[in-house]
């Protein structure tokens, strides 16, 4: 579970949020809407630690975080609106390069994770081509493979649907709504409000501050 408390936010004078609250609870989509410019992104990149917030406190499975520095944690895994894959490296290559680096998981078995992980995507007949030979929808499930393959303990996406054409964006529900079967907890930033009602077991209005079901 995560627990956001009295979290504000400010870039030089200008405040984004004040004392924002928020939970996310195990095993549900929580989705996160608001207005363009409202603060959305920004609470993502504090929560995975990529920026810190001026002060608040969080804690996510009962450990402590520090919000207040830039530390990025990898209790979350992060899926990126443009899914920021290395386009060095395979669809493998991707998925296993920071188990091995950052876990030090011995390269077969990060292998093999990651296989088992993109044939539950139903992508693993791609394990070997590179990011530019994939659509938008499959480049989308590596980036959710990649994240998966650190078993964070929360899967946040940062507007999932607005690279992507209808029929890959309802892929991202289906694969969802599979994860959450699973029972990973998902947090998703978006802007498309049928979707989030099709994904979602709660719903925070970012500019209302009210959570809805
Ligand atoms: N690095 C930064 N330096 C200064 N201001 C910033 C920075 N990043 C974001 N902002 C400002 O903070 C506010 C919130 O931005 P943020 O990207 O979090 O909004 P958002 O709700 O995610 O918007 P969108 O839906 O358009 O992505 C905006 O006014 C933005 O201009």
């Amino acid at each position: 579970m995560l627990k956001i408390e009295n979290l504000t936010k400010s870039y030089e004078n200008k405040v984004v949020f004040k004392e924002l609250n928020l939970e996310i609870n195990d095993g549900e989509v929580l989705s996160i809407v608001g207005p363009s410019g409202i603060g959305k992104t920004t609470l993502l990149k504090i929560i995975a630690g990529l920026c810190g917030a001026d002060s608040g406190k969080m804690v996510i499975d009962g450990q402590k975080i520090n919000v207040t520095e830039k530390n990025q944690n990898a209790l979350i895994g992060v899926i990126f609106q443009d899914f920021n894959l290395f386009p060095q490296y395979t669809v493998l290559g991707n998925i296993t390069l920071a188990p091995r680096i950052v876990k030090n998981i011995e390269t077969d078995q990060a292998n093999s994770k990651a296989k088992k992980i993109l044939d539950e995507l139903g992508i693993e007949d791609k394990a070997d081509l590179y990011p530019y030979q994939l659509s938008g929808g499959q480049k989308q499930r590596v980036a959710i493979a990649r994240a998966l393959a650190m078993e964070p303990k929360i899967l946040a996406y940062d507007e999932p649907t607005s690279a992507l054409d209808e029929f890959s964006t309802g892929q991202v529900v289906e694969v969802i709504k599979e994860l959450k079967k699973r029972e990973v907890t998902q947090m998703v930033i978006t802007h498309d409000m049928p979707f989030a009602k099709k994904i979602s077991d709660r719903i925070f209005d970012f500019k209302k501050e009210i959570v809805t079901k």
